[in-house]
């Protein structure tokens, strides 16, 4: 059986301040081909200082930790443990970015709206895997455009590729990207939304935080001119309102017409 082996990215060329068109190109085109492969890579050197992402697993270590009347007490929509077995068992914190002051557009000029909206970072905690069960989180695609995900110390999560699962090695100084269901509708197919899911490992707590970058719900999605007509291609997903389809995915996100085709 084939073995597949994710890629990872150097980013430096785009954090470091000197110019590296080379370098840059060269990133490009390896994500240009992890996108269409796999929906999925790995980044290096991405800038973020690691002490800044150690700090932030552990305030979600202490939140988890704390009792389920302190986790209670945080406003419903940020706290959600999941109850459902077929969609695994996981505790997670969100934060909405666009309520928090971060990365809010100016009023003017009016033509730039806060796309932001629908961004958010979540904090998840998998308990360790029982005898009987171990599905931290079952197999499913990202609905928005681009996650990117930290799990840097206990491993769990996994990618399908031709029938096989891939495991991703966690990493103290890699980010895991992965291209959601919005970017496959806009690449008319092109860049696949990857499957993925977590595997909760034996006596280890796991902990992972993932930034979902999305659309705003009132946007429109239907593959791009650039890969349909542009290049005589017909468009293979008929266009959705983002907010729909994010409501026709949290209404059963355990019987997947949670595919962009339905
Ligand atoms: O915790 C992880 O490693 C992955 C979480 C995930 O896939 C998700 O929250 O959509
Ligand atoms: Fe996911």
């Amino acid at each position: 059986m084939a073995y597949f082996d994710i890629p990872t990215i150097d980013v430096s060329p785009f954090i470091r301040s000197e110019e590296n068109e080379e370098g840059k190109k060269k990133a490009i085109e390896q994500m240009r081909e992890a996108c269409v492969n796999y929906g999925f890579f790995q980044i290096a050197n991405h800038g973020i200082p690691l002490e800044l992402l150690s700090r932030i697993m552990d305030m979600y270590k202490t939140f988890f930790a704390s009792s389920d009347d302190e986790k209670l007490s945080v406003p419903s929509d940020n706290y959600f443990k999941s109850t459902k077995k077929s969609a695994g068992t996981y505790e997670q914190l969100l934060f909405h970015l666009s309520s928090s002051g971060f990365n809010v557009c100016p009023e003017n000029p009016p033509h730039i709206k806060n796309d932001q909206a629908r961004d958010f970072l979540l904090g998840i905690y998998y308990s360790p895997a029982t005898e009987a069960e171990n599905v931290g989180k079952s197999a499913h695609k990202d609905p928005g455009c681009i996650t990117i995900l930290y799990q840097a110390e206990v491993g769990g999560l996994q990618v399908h590729k031709d029938e096989q699962w891939i495991p991703i090695a966690p990493s103290k100084d890699k980010l895991e990207v992965n291209i959601g269901d919005v970017i496959q509708v806009l690449s008319n197919n092109k860049f696949k939304s990857a499957t993925h899911r977590v595997i909760r490992p034996r006596e280890t707590n796991r902990y992972s935080c993932a930034f979902f970058y999305n659309v705003q719900g009132d946007k429109w999605v239907e593959p791009l001119p650039q890969c349909t007509k542009e290049i005589g291609e017909s468009p293979k997903y008929r266009g959705f309102l983002f907010k729909e389809y994010v409501q026709l995915r949290q209404r059963d996100e355990t019987h997947p017409p949670a595919r962009p085709e339905d």
